[in-house]
């Protein structure tokens, strides 16, 4: 018969255990709904892999805004447009800083520093930002646009031959991928991606930025909620494999830039202006997190929308799509002219609606990049207090149907409507932290979709097993990752104007020519 002490001993050691099973980085918020959970695990056995659309029917349930423990950390999630605009945008002063995740800031990063998008709020973030707001700002990124005609002009030539001129479907991915990488390199280092898509580095630097940004994911790293299973070695193997991969191709083209710019042929770019700058505030660290946010970002993000509102296009209600959009734009330029013109205007309300609509629709992150608050914020009576994690599901944001009106439809004409100015959709994020480069997002969009629609006809793949899936969720390869990674599908192209095709390129060949 164990005695009364051993009794008090082990009830004691039952409770701390339990207590600690339960614990969370934060108290339990008063007056803010919770989701039920278990020791340890809290929610996240029930969020399993689509946290996105697990979180949209709880909050049907719990209410727009709901607190949850995964792990051993509390996350508040805001799920309804409103809950977004009013937490992310009327608080944004609060909202404004960003957690540091176990895999990706200690392990992925430990030594290579953070992008700006994972970088909590301190000076230093604040330079960075400030720096990269300013190479991205509107003036800025129009004078970028003789890179992203040569670039579309390269896609759409490439696309044209390996279709053998339309009669073969192919998979749009990899050129958009290239389009969107090539821009940010030739943005940040004055460096492009040569020859095709089956470039080396181009293979090498979106299988490890998608890898990365899969440690980055709110849904796939238990290790960053349960400090008990950092002390599992293998999980941080994989993690570690690709910090040396990337490590070594950042560190390849900053040193390429450097040797130009010592032998003087470096060509104008953010990352050699801050170099030459002696004024320049930001430090070699500083410098490795602009350009680690320039290779990411748009990979992350413009390939994914590109070839899903194509993947759309190709389908029976998308034939409606690209016919309005190519009468909108032969209304706007009856002489042809609208290649070129697209580089320095964008005239084509329809286009850009439908451009709209795609970062509405697909919502690429669809948990968008995690916030920390930095002062207290008020909720429905609820007092948020500063530290707290903070989910948007911008997925949910997006198709909250008190906002907007038949959202699982894809309907470009929404953003016609005049009520629909404002806050449009929350495929950037919002308020403080939102995403800096949604000005070189939008124009690298509406020159793409422009041109394509201009010069193709997207129609079904011959295979119906080629189909895309048109899903907004269901169509992500990997739900648990951050960014949205299409299931690989193909479409058929049909030349539209053979003739006034090869015109187009050859004269946007002749326009960067010098690039
Ligand atoms: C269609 C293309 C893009 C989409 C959908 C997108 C989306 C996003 C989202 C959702 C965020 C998080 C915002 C928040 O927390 O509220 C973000 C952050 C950011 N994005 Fe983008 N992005 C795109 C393209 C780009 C490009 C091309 C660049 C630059 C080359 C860029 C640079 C950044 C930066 C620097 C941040 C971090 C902002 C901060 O933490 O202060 N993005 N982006």
């Amino acid at each position: 018969m164990p005695s009364p002490v051993v009794i008090g001993v082990a009830a004691l050691v039952v409770f701390l255990v339990v207590r600690y099973l339960n614990s969370s980085d934060i108290p339990r918020i008063k007056n803010l709904p919770e989701i039920p959970g278990v020791p340890l695990f809290g929610n996240l056995l029930q969020l399993g892999t689509d946290h996105a659309l697990v979180a949209r029917k709880w909050a049907k349930q719990y209410g727009p805004v709901f607190q949850t423990r995964l792990g051993n950390k509390r996350i508040v999630f805001a799920n309804t447009f409103d809950s977004v605009k009013h937490l992310w945008v009327t608080n944004q002063s609060a909202l404004i800083s960003r957690p540091t995740l176990h895999t990706f800031h200690t392990v992925v990063s430990s030594s290579s520093g953070f992008t700006i998008g994972t970088s909590p709020w301190d000076p230093s973030c604040k330079e960075r930002r400030k720096a990269a707001a300013t190479a991205l700002n509107r003036p800025a990124v129009q004078s970028y646009m003789p890179f992203i005609d040569f670039e579309a002009t390269r896609s759409i030539k490439e696309m044209l031959a390996d279709s053998k001129d339309g009669t073969i479907d192919i998979d749009p991915n990899p050129y958009f991928q290239r389009y969107a990488l090539s821009t940010s390199l030739t943005l940040n280092y004055g460096i492009k991606i040569e020859g095709s898509i089956d470039n080396e580095m181009l293979k090498e630097i979106t299988h490890v930025e998608r890898e990365i940004s899969n440690f980055r994911s709110t849904s796939n790293n238990w290790q960053d909620y349960i400090p008990l299973m950092r002390l599992w070695p293998s999980n941080n193997k994989k993690p570690l494999e690709y910090k040396q991969r990337r490590t070594a191709y950042m560190t390849k083209l900053l040193n390429m830039l450097k040797e130009k710019i010592r032998t003087g042929t470096d060509r104008p770019c953010i990352t050699g202006n801050i170099l030459k700058d002696p004024e320049a505030k930001l430090n070699d660290a500083e410098i490795m997190s602009i350009c680690l946010t320039m290779v990411s970002a748009g990979l992350d993000t413009v390939p994914g929308n590109l070839v899903m509102c194509l993947a759309y296009l190709s389908s029976e209600h998308g034939q409606q799509i690209q016919k309005r959009a190519l009468d909108e734009i032969n209304k706007v330029y009856p002489n042809g002219d609208a290649w070129e013109k697209c580089l320095v205007e964008e005239k084509v309300p329809y286009i850009t609606a439908l451009v709209k609509e795609t970062l509405r629709f697909w919502s690429v992150i669809p948990i968008c990049l995690p916030r920390v608050s930095i002062k207290d914020i008020e909720w429905q009576g609820a007092v948020i207090p500063s530290g707290t994690t903070f989910y948007m599901n911008a997925y949910a944001a997006n198709y909250d149907e008190s906002h907007f009106t038949n959202p699982f439809k894809f309907e470009p004409e929404r953003y016609l409507d005049k009520e629909m100015s404002g806050i449009e959709h929350f495929g950037y994020g919002a308020g403080s932290r939102m995403c800096a480069g949604s000005h070189l997002g939008n124009r690298e969009l509406y020159t793409a979709f422009l041109r394509l629609i201009t010069a193709f006809q997207f129609v079904s793949p011959k295979d119906p097993r080629d189909s895309p899936v048109l899903d907004a969720l269901d169509a992500n390869a990997l739900p648990t990752s951050l960014t949205m990674e299409p299931k690989p599908f193909k479409v058929g192209l049909r030349v539209r104007n053979r003739q006034q095709l090869d015109q187009w390129i050859r004269e946007s060949e002749d326009r960067t020519a010098d690039l």
